[in-house]
């Protein structure tokens, strides 16, 4: 099996100059220094990911990443397995509510879709076709993918990396759509961090409490399976999902091309984890857009380190969180790149 470069090879680091005059800069603004909190952050950040003194997210490229789980033969979710491929549809007929919010921030959006149970119709407007087979393998009973599977997940994430690359793109959101997803992620997110399932498995698209206790025992099945390889690519391999391993190959595609990422809920965030445990330099890339409902989110944020722009009770997926956090990434750049200086505006700086 042939993994894209960028699970192995070493990324780059952002650029140190750069956060350092972002600094400067953010310091000679006319407000107390800190005083804008984490959009100071995020636009030093941004400068330091991409190597310019003027961050800019103007040019957002979204990836929704599409495929079914196994699992669901296990009864894990509130909907419908055939959801996933309808929504697919959906998102191409522009009603889907990622469908909105990038026609809204002016994003680019491409749907691509690694294998539904569900028939999807050929030639769907920005659906790209990468079915790697109808579901993954149901977690409970047998690993996720074969190698050659999660090979295939994680090289269609990077090749969504490398279009948003060829667009120009200033930031990488990827969003998830997969009817039994949070069960898969949640596996995925105890493995790493060696949690027990009731601790991460939460109510998904809306299960009553004796299911979501149901779901623990399934996700428990499942990692008494797995055993003790916690190694990332066997976690991926054996417990995620095909949009989960897309999503991973996504960001690390991302960082290597020196592109910033977004990170949305639950499920992007088990790719994530799995991709900065492959990937430690990958940390320095992110940023993450909102804290999900999910129960388990706030475990696999604290773990990755990461504080939310947002906390809006969202649980939809798709990149929808993120994609809603754009508008906080634009006022952060306008705010680092259009205030006035103490000395423009003959404000005293404080310093005497
Ligand atoms: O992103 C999240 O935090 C999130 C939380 C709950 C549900 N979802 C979405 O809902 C679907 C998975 O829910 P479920 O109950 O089928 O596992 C999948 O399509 C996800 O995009 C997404
Ligand atoms: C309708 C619907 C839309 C979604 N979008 C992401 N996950 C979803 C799950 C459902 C059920």
């Amino acid at each position: 099996m042939t993994l894209p470069v960028a699970w192995k090879m070493p990324l780059p680091l952002p650029d140190p100059a750069c956060i350092e005059g972002a600094r400067a800069q953010q310091n000679s603004l006319t407000k107390p220094p800190g005083s804008l909190g984490r959009l100071e952050e995020a636009a030093v950040a941004l400068c330091g990911q991409q190597h310019r003194a003027v961050p800019s997210v103007d040019r957002v490229h979204i990836a929704v990443f599409a495929g079914d789980h196994g699992v669901c033969d296990e009864g894990v979710s509130a909907f419908p397995q055939a959801v996933t491929a309808q929504m697919i549809a959906n998102f191409a007929g522009g009603g889907a509510a990622i469908s909105v919010l990038a026609r809204e921030l002016g994003a680019a959006l491409e749907v691509v879709n690694l294998g539904t149970v569900g028939n999807v119709p050929a030639d769907l407007p920005g659906v790209i076709d990468a079915s790697i087979a109808p579901a993954t393998g149901n977690i409970a009973v047998q690993p996720a993918m074969t190698d050659v599977q999660v090979a295939a997940a994680l090289t269609a994430g990077d090749r969504a990396a490398a279009r948003a690359a060829e667009a120009g793109a200033d930031l990488l959101i990827a969003g998830d759509m997969g009817i039994g997803n949070t069960t898969t992620a949640a596996a995925v997110a105890c493995a790493l961090l060696y949690e027990a399932p009731e601790a991460l498995v939460g109510a998904g698209t809306g299960l009553a409490p004796e299911a979501i206790q149901h779901k623990a025992t399934v996700v428990g099945r499942a990692l008494n399976r797995h055993g003790e390889n916690r190694e990332p690519l066997a976690v991926l391999q054996s417990l995620g999902g095909f949009e989960i391993a897309a999503i991973a190959g996504a960001y690390l595609g991302a960082a290597a091309r020196g592109i910033p990422v977004l990170v949305d809920g639950f499920i992007a965030s088990a790719g994530a984890l799995i991709a900065v445990r492959q990937q430690p330099t990958l940390r320095s890339w992110l940023h993450f857009g909102h804290r999900s409902a999910e129960q388990g989110h706030r475990r696999v944020l604290d773990a990755l380190e990461a504080e939310p722009l947002l906390d809006l009770g969202m649980r939809l997926g798709e990149g929808s969180g993120a994609a809603t956090a754009v508008t906080l990434l634009r006022s952060a750049c306008a705010l680092h790149n259009r205030m006035a200086s103490f000395a423009d505006a003959g404000v005293s700086d404080g310093k005497g």
